[in-house]
C-alpha cells in the first residue's frame, strides 16, 4: 500500500476552498462593501499549477489578475470544527496565487451568475512547496508580497485579515465537511492587477518561502 505524502498535497485531488473580499483594501479597490461573513467559492484540483509550468491566460480572458494569498492546509478533517480547536485540524501552510479572469468576473458579477470560469480555470491557483506548521507560528501576522517583472505590487500582511484562520475553518467547516489534503486560500491584500503574457510573477512570505511563475497564453 503507498502512503500519500501532505507535503505533495496538491496531488491529493482535493478541493480548494477560497475567500473572498477578506481584506478591506482589497475590498475597497474593487469597489466592493466590506463582508459581514465570508464570501466562499472553490476551485477543482485541476487548478494547482507548480513552479516549473506556466499560468497559462485562458482564450477567454484579456484581464487576467493576481491575487497572492497565505492557504491553510488541513491535516485532518472534520465537520463543524469550533473555532477553539479550528488550528489543531492545519497541517500546514502553502503561498498561493488565485489567479482571476476579471473581466470574466465583472460580467459574471452583473450579471448574477457564479463565477466559475473567471476563477476556477486550468492553472488558476499557482501553489509553493508546501510549508510546514511550525514554521509559521503565528499565521495570523505573515507579510505576503508579489512582484510582476520585478515590479512589487502586493504587499499585504494577514493581520488584516476580516475573517481569522481559526474562524474560516470553524464557518467552511459547518457547511462543507474538511478533508485531510484540504486547501483554503484565505483572501488577497490590495495591489491586484493585470498580467501578460510572458510576465514573471514573483511572490513570498517573507523569511519562509519564494515562489516564481512564468504567465504564457493558452494555445488555440
Ligand atoms: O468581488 C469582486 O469584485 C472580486 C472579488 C474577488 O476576486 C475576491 C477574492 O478572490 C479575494 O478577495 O481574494
Ligand atoms: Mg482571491
Amino acid at each position: 500500500m503507498t502512503t500519500r505524502n501532505i507535503t505533495r498535497f496538491w496531488e491529493w485531488g482535493r478541493k480548494i476552498i477560497c475567500v473572498g473580499r477578506n481584506y478591506a483594501d482589497h475590498a475597497k479597490e474593487l469597489k466592493n462593501a466590506i463582508p459581514t461573513e465570508p464570501i466562499l467559492f472553490l476551485k477543482p484540483p485541476s487548478a494547482y499549477v507548480r513552479e516549473g509550468s506556466s499560468i497559462l491566460v485562458p482564450l477567454y480572458s484579456s484581464n487576467l489578475h493576481h491575487e497572492v494569498e497565505l492557504g491553510v492546509v488541513i491535516g485532518k478533517g472534520g465537520t463543524a470544527i469550533p473555532q477553539s480547536a479550528a488550528m489543531e485540524h492545519v497541517a500546514g501552510y502553502a503561498l498561493c496565487l488565485d489567479m482571476t479572469a476579471r473581466d470574466v468576473q465583472d460580467v459574471c458579477k452583473s450579471k448574477g451568475l457564479p463565477w466559475t470560469l473567471a476563477k476556477a480555470f486550468n492553472t488558476s491557483c499557482p501553489v509553493s512547496d508546501f510549508i510546514p506548521k511550525e514554521r509559521i507560528p503565528d499565521p495570523g501576522n505573515v507579510k505576503l508580497w508579489l512582484k510582476v517583472n520585478d515590479q512589487l505590487r502586493q504587499n499585504g500582511c494577514t493581520s488584516q485579515m476580516i475573517f481569522s484562520i481559526p474562524y474560516l475553518i470553524s464557518y467552511i467547516s459547518e457547511f462543507i465537511t474538511l478533508e485531510e489534503g484540504d486547501l483554503i486560500l484565505t483572501g488577497t491584500p490590495k495591489g491586484v492587477s493585470a498580467v501578460q503574457e510572458h510576465d514573471e510573477l514573483q511572490a513570498g512570505i517573507e523569511d519562509v518561502v519564494t515562489m516564481t511563475f512564468r504567465v504564457d497564453r493558452q494555445e488555440q
